[in-house]
């Protein structure tokens, strides 16, 4: 019997990498930031993205998002080349993600339960009633107290505020995350209690992680694969264990100084 045309189309979108980035070139004004980055993202993996500062890492994020303008290259997302996309199709693509950008990005003139239900307003006709009832369980699932529901950002502590952030990435039930330097500004138990969040997210939300981080021990602990960025390029990328047999001179000193020797020795 003939394969239904909607069991061929999904089985085709399992096969087809989340995010598949070909050329990309981005900058501002006379400076190209990103020249040529080629990059998957497969389906289910947290991928780790790393370069050092000012390499463009967050260029990167913001450009897959839209947030900045390409100069050339293609970005598909869920199998839906981002450019030929209609408004209608862009928005299916972008109601599928969720971004937790540096610092948590939240609006401080609203409460952390207002905040979480900002992509519901925008992209649900929920009931009040529902949207608190989502907002809740979202704030229980990043493993905050419901009373954290009706404070500000600035009552909240650094680790309370990316868990506030993390709940509103979460909000629409995104199948994939965009992460900016998560645990930057966490102490080191905080950080790592994050990283399991993530992970216990991956697992149970059964979503795929774009990650920008600095973190060694996020990179060990977190991610499944790694994407280094450096002139404008990925460099390499692949499992931690492959980055730290890699030859290029940034390479070398991240993965093989004493801060990484630490975060693999922590691993086992
Ligand atoms: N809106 C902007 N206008 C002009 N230049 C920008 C803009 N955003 C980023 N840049 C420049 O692009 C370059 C890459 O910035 P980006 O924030 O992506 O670096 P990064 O790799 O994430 O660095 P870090 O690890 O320090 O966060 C930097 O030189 C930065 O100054």
């Amino acid at each position: 019997m003939a394969e239904p045309a909607s069991a061929r189309a999904i089985a085709a979108e399992q096969a087809t990498p989340v995010i598949r980035v070909r050329g990309l070139a981005a900058g501002f004004g006379d400076k190209l930031v990103l020249k040529n980055v080629d990059l998957d993202v497969r389906r289910g993996e947290i991928l780790g993205v790393v370069g050092a500062s000012g390499t463009g890492k967050s260029v990167l994020l913001r450009t897959i998002i839209g947030l900045v303008p390409k100069r050339q290259g293609r970005v598909e997302v869920f199998g839906t080349d981002m450019d030929r996309a209609d408004t209608d199709q862009r928005q299916r693509v972008e109601r599928r993600w969720g971004v937790l950008f540096q610092h948590g990005a939240l609006f401080s003139s609203l409460t952390v339960k207002q905040n979480i239900q900002v992509p519901l307003r925008e992209h649900t006709t929920f009931s009040p009633r529902l949207m608190d009832e989502v907002a809740m369980l979202k704030l229980e699932l990043v493993g905050l107290k419901p009373a954290a529901a009706d404070l500000y950002p600035s009552e909240l502590s650094g680790g309370m505020i990316k868990r506030a952030a993390l709940a509103r990435s979460i909000a629409l039930d995104p199948d994939l995350i965009f992460l900016d330097e998560p645990t930057s500004g966490l102490d080191p138990i905080g950080a790592q209690d994050f990283d399991e969040l993530i992970l216990t997210l991956r697992r149970t939300l059964g979503l795929t992680v774009f990650m920008v981080t600095h973190d060694l021990d996020s990179l060990a602990h977190a991610c499944d694969r790694i994407a280094a960025l450096g002139d404008g390029a990925v460099l390499a990328e692949g499992t931690i264990a492959e980055m730290r047999r890699a030859t290029h001179p940034w390479l070398k000193a991240y993965f093989g100084g004493p801060r990484a020797r630490a975060a693999a020795g922590a691993e086992v």
